[in-house]
């Protein structure tokens, strides 16, 4: 594999499956894959997991690996082609990103979308940059459009927890204070329709993801038809595609609580976090035993290594 950017880069989801089972039986079992190789870590946006998961399944993997803090300590980086450079950005990616390439084997970039512009972001200006100009390979993690770190550890934990062939998977919009990117809810789509499961997505009118994305999936407005007989409810705020960034509810009837998880077939919940507690869900949904969001949030390491596993693999 040369770059992890989206569902299409793994060989198959099965071979991807086997990869991750098996990095995660045996942690430490490839280091000689990733000796005095390093890997550079570049976010333009905030991060937890993505930070720390990434970082030791490169140790785990023998790697070095530095991190970049583009907000906080490097120079502000300029991302526009042609510009005049006369403002408050000293440096351009056109620069910036041949350099970091010199310093490591492996780059991972997260860049949200920036909500200025919908074609820049539905281009993923910053990471196609990065796989145009690095000259090593690029792993996503979180681009404009899409998670796939997040999807390839969410598959990994529907397979760990289904209790049947083909569970029913729900991706439920549910509230949120901020406009938040399309990318985790595109990603888990665009993974999950690779599998074989039940996939219903429920959001309020207007929160259409974009069409690409959404394809033929079934989409069922109201939220509690949609959870009826659910085995994994997936929740996750975005804001509008079509009124490109907007927040056009920040209805709290949306809530994922109590009253609609007892309408499921007893799912399991999920959600990528950071979690806006009793706004995207209860207190006694997320405390309850079938809340799965850190063992979720576990598999983030094993599948950061998996792809770090299959890419040092062809170097
Ligand atoms: N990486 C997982 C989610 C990252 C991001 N969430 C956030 O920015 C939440 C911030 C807040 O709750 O204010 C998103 O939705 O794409
Ligand atoms: N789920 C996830 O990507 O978390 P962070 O934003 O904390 O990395």
């Amino acid at each position: 594999m040369k770059n992890f950017i989206s569902v299409k880069d793994i060989p198959s989801l099965q071979y991807a499956l086997d990869v991750a089972f098996d990095v995660k039986e045996n942690p430490f079992a490839y280091q000689h894959l990733g000796k005095n190789k390093t890997m550079v870590l570049i976010f333009f946006n905030s991060s937890l997991r993505t930070r720390l998961s990434t970082q030791k399944a490169a140790m785990n993997m023998g790697m070095n690996t530095m991190v970049l803090n583009v907000n906080e300590d490097g120079w502000q980086l300029e991302s526009d082609l042609g510009v005049v450079m006369d403002g408050d950005k000293p440096e351009h990616l056109l620069e910036a990103i041949p350099v970091i390439g010199q310093y490591c084997d492996v780059i991972g970039v997260r860049s949200f979308a920036r909500f200025q512009n919908k074609e820049d972001d539905y281009s993923e200006k910053i990471i196609s940059q990065f796989v145009e100009y690095a000259g090593v390979p690029v792993v996503s993690m979180e681009g404009a459009t899409r998670h796939p770190l997040q999807s390839y550890a969410d598959l990994v934990t529907i397979e760990e927890f289904k209790q049947k062939e083909r569970p029913k998977v729900v991706l439920t919009w549910a509230p949120h204070p901020r406009a938040l990117p399309q990318a985790v809810a595109n990603s888990f789509v665009e993974w999950m329709r690779e599998t074989d499961y039940e996939l219903v997505v429920t959001h309020p009118e207007g929160y259409e993801l974009a069409p690409d994305f959404i394809g033929n999936v079934k989409v069922e407005y109201n939220q509690k038809k949609a959870f009826e007989e659910a085995d994994f409810i997936y929740a996750k705020n975005w804001a509008s595609y079509s009124s490109y960034g907007q927040i056009l509810s920040k209805d709290l009837s949306w809530t994922v609580n109590e009253e609609k998880m007892a309408l499921t077939n007893n799912a399991k919940f999920m959600h990528c976090l950071p979690v806006r507690r009793n706004v995207v869900v209860t207190d006694g949904v997320i405390d309850s035993k079938n809340s799965i969001v850190v063992p979720q949030a576990a598999n983030r390491e094993v599948t950061a290594q998996a792809v770090l596993k299959m890419i040092l693999e062809e170097l």
